[in-house]
């Protein structure tokens, strides 16, 4: 009888076999290295949902929809103020308590944006934003005093009148249920053309529309691109529908960037030189009822380097909007390139617009519920402009003190930037509990959770104006609210942002009141960078007793 041979492998020839002990060999040293790495070490101290093998948590993102983010990342509340998950190896740790939110936000060294943001850079290059070092340094200096209270009083008169616009716009609308959402981007697109770039007269409806709609449309990719494993990866991505898609957006958000830049160039050039917002100020003081000169307007809920931007200190060039200043410093030969003001404009534009888009539907969507708090509104309104249709000044809106605390217990409950996340360069020692957050580690400060906190807030859901009287303020800790994030990374547009809502919701409101059917329960979050209902924004109106366009 003939020997037969024994295989050693079973029925896996030789080269399987070896290849798959390899593979084992690789993944478990790889494992081994992964586990024992510090990071990985430090994070596993932090409270988190369990992990698999080289996944870590990523397994949880897998098949949520992004569009339902804010609602399934709110299910790990369990954890606590901190909790940590891990995207591969790539420590995320997520921190609610204040005291932890100040050590972060107030430092001058934990200024770097995590890595996610470079998914902007297409759209922003290394604009303000997303920019770090020594550039973000030199810029935010340029930039934040473009945006001091003494430019902005002079936007006062285009602020109005572009409500007004919206006001006219919005007669057709009268009696019937309408998203406000698209009226109110365009209306943010037009203020920001005609202010900080200071560019008017354009066929401006048109190209704000649509530049809005691609910006909305740019913020779903970016989106996407934060859960989709695949589509992190930019060899991935620039082959995925998704990249033809954003090369049609940028070049429509590209476009109105660049015509904005070379009007205004064209106009400096035909004028002369820019215009000094002194000059307007005394233009539109003469359109203004009020000319007494208010008190310095001391936002006080947040701190940072607006505020230790003195008046006395404002020397000529800092008198400048944003666009004519950095125009003029090119001119003067300063070091600025065009492609630094490109970027520059295009992160003005995004985050000036949206934001206030955003902010202005959620407060018509909550007065349209809560009528008595509109009725209050109106009592304060009526007291300052007496039945007058004169147009909104600067005075009247520092006198909009329950107005005031309509629009930030608005942007409590529903901040335009629900997140702000940094990547740490040292270790953290927290101050809540005994951890420490070790150096490469993603840090994310989710406001919209920090601001829904029964420590910091008595009933945290109720839309509730008076969490901001001086008196309920004094004890809450100051990192408690920060939808305009806080220390040297703030915004750098919060003034601008609050008078533009002041003028923008008195004015609307002293033409219509509004209504909705629904209740906060029934608004459908959706989180694509910004905030909004994906429900849409709608309301209804209908026209004042005395309505300041007939
Ligand atoms: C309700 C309106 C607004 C809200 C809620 C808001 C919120 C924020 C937040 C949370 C940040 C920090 C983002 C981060 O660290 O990732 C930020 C940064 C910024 N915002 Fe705003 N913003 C608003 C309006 C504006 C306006 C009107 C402008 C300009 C006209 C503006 C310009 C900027 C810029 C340039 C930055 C980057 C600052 C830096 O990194 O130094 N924002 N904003």
């Amino acid at each position: 009888m003939e020997a037969v041979p024994i295989n050693t492998f079973g029925y896996l020839s030789p080269v399987v076999f070896w290849s798959l002990i390899t593979i084992a060999t690789v993944l478990a040293v790889a494992h081994y290295f992964i586990e024992t790495s510090r990071i990985v070490k430090m994070g596993n101290k932090l409270p988190g949902p369990k992990t698999v093998p080289f996944f870590g948590n990523a397994i949880l993102a897998v098949g949520v929809d992004p569009k339902d983010a804010l609602t399934e990342a709110l299910k790990y509340d369990i954890y606590g103020d901190v909790m940590r998950v891990f995207f591969g190896p790539k420590l995320i740790v997520f921190l609610s308590d204040a005291r932890d939110v100040e050590i972060i936000l107030s430092s001058p060294v934990h200024i770097d944006k995590s890595p996610e943001y470079r998914f902007f850079a297409p759209w922003l290059g290394e604009g303000l934003l997303i920019s770090t070092g020594d550039k973000w340094r030199i810029h935010r200096k340029l930039i934040a005093p473009t945006f001091h209270l003494s430019v902005l009083k002079s936007f006062v008169p285009l602020f109005y009148e572009n409500s007004i616009d919206l006001v006219q716009k919005l007669k057709n609308n009268v009696g019937r249920d309408f998203d406000c959402h698209d009226y109110m981007s365009t209306v943010t697109v037009d203020i920001l053309m005609e202010t900080a770039m200071g560019v008017r007269g354009t066929s401006k409806e048109k190209s704000s529309f649509e530049y809005a709609s691609a910006v909305m449309d740019m913020c779903n990719i970016i989106h996407q691109r934060h859960y989709n494993l695949l589509l992190r990866l930019d060899a991935l991505f620039q082959f995925s529908s998704y990249a033809k898609e954003q090369q049609k957006y940028l070049d429509i958000i590209h476009g109105l960037t660049k015509r904005i830049i070379k009007k205004r160039k064209e106009e400096v050039k035909e004028n002369g030189e820019a215009t000094d917002t002194r000059l307007q100020e005394t233009k539109t003081k003469k359109i203004m009822t009020a000319v007494t000169e208010p008190k310095e307007q001391k936002i006080r809920y947040v701190r940072d380097d607006l505020d230790e931007i003195d008046d006395n200190d404002v020397g000529e060039k800092k008198r400048l909007a944003f666009l004519d200043l950095m125009l003029e410093m090119k001119r003067n030969g300063e070091h600025l390139t065009d492609e630094e003001i490109k970027e520059e404009v295009d992160t003005i534009m995004f985050e000036g617009h949206d934001t206030t888009a955003a902010g202005s539907s959620f407060v018509l969507s909550l007065l349209g519920i809560h009528q008595d708090i509109q009725v209050r509104v109106m009592e304060e309104l009526n007291e300052i402009f007496q039945g007058s249709d004169r147009p909104c000044t600067f005075q009247d809106t520092v006198e909009m003190k329950y107005l005031e605390r309509v629009i930030l217990e608005t942007l409590r409950l529903f901040p335009p930037v629900p997140i702000i996340a940094r990547q740490l360069k040292h270790d953290v020692q927290l101050v809540s509990g005994n951890y420490v957050v070790p150096s490469g580690s993603t840090i994310v400060i989710p406001q919209y959770k920090i601001h829904r906190q029964e420590k910091y807030y008595a009933n945290p859901d109720v839309f509730n104006p008076d969490n901001f009287l001086p008196e309920n303020m004094q004890d809450r800790h100051y990192y408690a609210y920060i939808p305009f994030s806080a220390g040297p990374r703030s915004c750098v547009g919060r003034k601008y942002a609050m008078l533009k809502l002041k003028v923008l919701i008195s004015t609307f409101l002293r033409n219509y009141q509004v209504f909705s059917d629904l209740t906060e329960k029934d608004f459908k979050l959706q989180v694509d960078i910004i905030l909004k209902r994906s429900d849409g924004f709608n309301i209804k109106i209908e026209p004042r007793n005395k309505i300041i366009i007939s």
